[in-house]
């Protein structure tokens, strides 16, 4: 079907409980009265993405950026609120899930058997998962030995390698080296052309702009912006370019009212 909705995200929220220590902890599984303060890593946070879509996900640091797509990749659960995904074959977030104690030959055949391949299957792809993550000889060492390039460079390998519908990529190119990561975006580019739907998690807002079509801001886990790059980029920047320059005091200052402008919204759009 044309127009097919690739993903549809309605009014997700993600709490987290933070507790003081173990103490705290321990309390609140085994007694009735609550401990611990609630924290919302995502509020109330909706996007639809159309088939073919490449969205990049931006923000500062703790803005909900990864909690976000790991939710969609199914990774993490969502305290309330909807997550759709339709795509016929599986979802991946690179580096997501890998075993440490197990070698990395060993992780990609779990990784595709859970994907539903069988042992035939598993046997042709393997040789290309392991040739694209030039791990060489480490591909029999334990993935607890890697380096985080190494790991990223084998979560990526597996996922582009099952030519999954939605493949989600958080933070996979910031790590690798350059010639690695070349090679990454180019075959990102080839999954692009294909009109594969594809979220896009980075800090590089150059690459962002090389390589997405929409962009979903996000601030203290709620959505500030959801558009065109080419509107929702510039934005970005000079704001970026202005909380950079921000002293310790102006910064809690900000997110304090923005936090209170939140509160105010939903209380509105609640009525
Ligand atoms: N398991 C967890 N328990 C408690 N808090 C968590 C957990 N995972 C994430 N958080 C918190 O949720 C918030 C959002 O985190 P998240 O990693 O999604 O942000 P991000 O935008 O991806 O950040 P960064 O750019 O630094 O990677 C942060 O304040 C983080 O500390």
């Amino acid at each position: 079907m044309e127009n097919e909705k690739a993903i549809i995200v309605n009014n997700v929220s993600k709490k987290y409980k933070l507790y003081s220590g173990t103490k705290e902890r321990l309390l609140d599984l085994i007694t009735p009265k609550h401990y611990g303060e609630d924290f919302y890593a995502l509020k109330n946070v909706s996007f639809e993405a159309e088939k073919g879509d490449v969205i990049g996900f931006i923000g500062i640091n703790g803005s909900g950026k990864s909690t976000l797509s790991n939710i969609v990749a199914g990774i993490v659960p969502e305290t309330s609120g909807s997550v759709q995904v339709n795509g016929h074959s599986a979802l991946i977030a690179v580096a997501a899930g890998l075993k440490g104690d197990l070698t990395g030959r060993d992780n990609i055949e779990l990784k595709l058997l859970m994907l539903g391949f069988n042992k035939k299957e598993i046997e042709e792809l393997e040789p290309g998962i392991i040739e694209f993550s030039e791990l060489e000889k480490f591909i029999d060492q334990p993935v607890k030995s890697y380096s985080s390039g190494m790991k990223s460079r084998l979560g990526f390998a597996i996922s582009v390698n099952v030519n999954p519908d939605v493949l989600i990529i958080d933070e996979a190119l910031s790590v690798g080296d350059k010639a690695f990561s070349e090679k990454s975006l180019e075959k990102m580019m080839e999954f692009k052309e294909m009109g594969k739907t594809m979220i896009f998690v980075s800090h590089s807002t150059g690459q962002m702009k090389r390589f997405c079509q929409k962009i979903l801001w996000l601030e203290y886990g709620m959505v500030k912006e959801f558009g065109p790059v080419e509107e929702v980029m510039p934005k970005y920047e000079e704001f970026i370019k202005n909380f950079k320059k921000m002293s310790r005091k102006k910064r809690l200052k900000y997110k304090r009212d923005r936090l209170a402008e939140q509160e105010s919204n939903l209380a509105v759009s609640s009525k």
